[in-house]
């Protein structure tokens, strides 16, 4: 048996199959835990309150919050909801932003993808801006159509600067890194506490750090673990995200 791996819990998605209702996660972000990063992955039931509590917290060595088509319920960032803010899963929010929060309480690596990255910004207080591809001089940030087959979907889109001496840029270097993009809202107001990482050409924010965290607790954009999860060698800026939040992870474990 291999010696212990650090676990990592992973937020869910409630979601409808089959006629039954199942939280799930997908499979690149368990396979980027297992593989780069080094760790067991443990996906927590969108379960809010009967999940996120000290046991589960006091097992865990770091959480990592993933994307997904759904997004935050605008009235946790006190917008007025409108169409353009659909579809929701109530289910994830009331169970993720605890999480963020009380993973940031215990000073547990986090690292925060896409909607976990807009979740992280609203956790610590900060809003959200919807159908950012309608905006002038803005990129279309979707990544064309949901239905486009994933290597498609998740290849390369466009640049962003990492901000020089920052924690992204310790992890990547400072020279701009091509990514994928997959999504249709980006954060508005920043939230408390939190320090922009990395920047589209659009001034779309790409990355966030909590500014005061003890250890790793990064948020970004795009989607690392679409590239870490096929090979190592697949794309080097997704590994050594990854590897860095499992390094981050054993480190809390020991
Ligand atoms: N819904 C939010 C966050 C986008 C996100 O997490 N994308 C992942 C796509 C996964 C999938 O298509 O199932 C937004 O649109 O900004």
């Amino acid at each position: 048996m291999q010696t212990s791996r650090p676990l990592v819990l992973v937020s869910s998605d409630e979601r409808e199959l089959h006629g039954f209702t199942w939280h799930a996660a997908i499979n690149t972000y368990l396979k980027s835990l297992a593989g780069p990063a080094g760790v067991t992955p443990v996906i927590v039931p969108s379960l809010g309150d009967a999940v996120v509590n000290d046991t589960l917290l006091a097992a865990a060595s770091g959480v990592l919050v993933t994307g997904s088509r759904t997004n935050v319920h605008p009235d946790l960032y006190d917008e007025e909801p409108t169409e353009a803010h659909e579809p929701y899963d109530p289910a994830r929010d009331s169970t993720s932003l605890p999480l963020i929060r009380e993973a940031l309480n215990r000073d547990l690596p986090l690292l925060a993808i896409c909607r976990g990255h807009q979740e992280l910004n609203v956790a610590m207080g900060g809003t959200l801006e919807t159908e950012i591809q309608e905006q002038e001089n803005r990129r279309d940030h979707r990544g064309g159509s949901v239905d486009l087959p994933q290597h498609e979907r998740f290849a390369h889109n466009h640049l962003v600067s990492p901000t020089p001496g920052g924690l992204l840029a310790t992890i990547l270097g400072e020279d701009d890194v091509q990514v994928n993009s997959a999504h249709r809202q980006a954060i508005d107001r920043l939230g408390d506490g939190l320090t922009v990482e990395a920047t589209a050409d659009d001034g779309t924010i790409e990355a966030i750090r909590v500014s005061d965290a003890k250890n790793f607790a990064l948020g970004v954009q795009w989607h690392p673990e679409y590239w870490a999860s096929l090979s190592e060698d697949a794309d080097a800026p997704s590994t050594k995200i990854f590897k860095a939040f499992g390094d981050a992870a054993r480190a809390y474990k020991d």
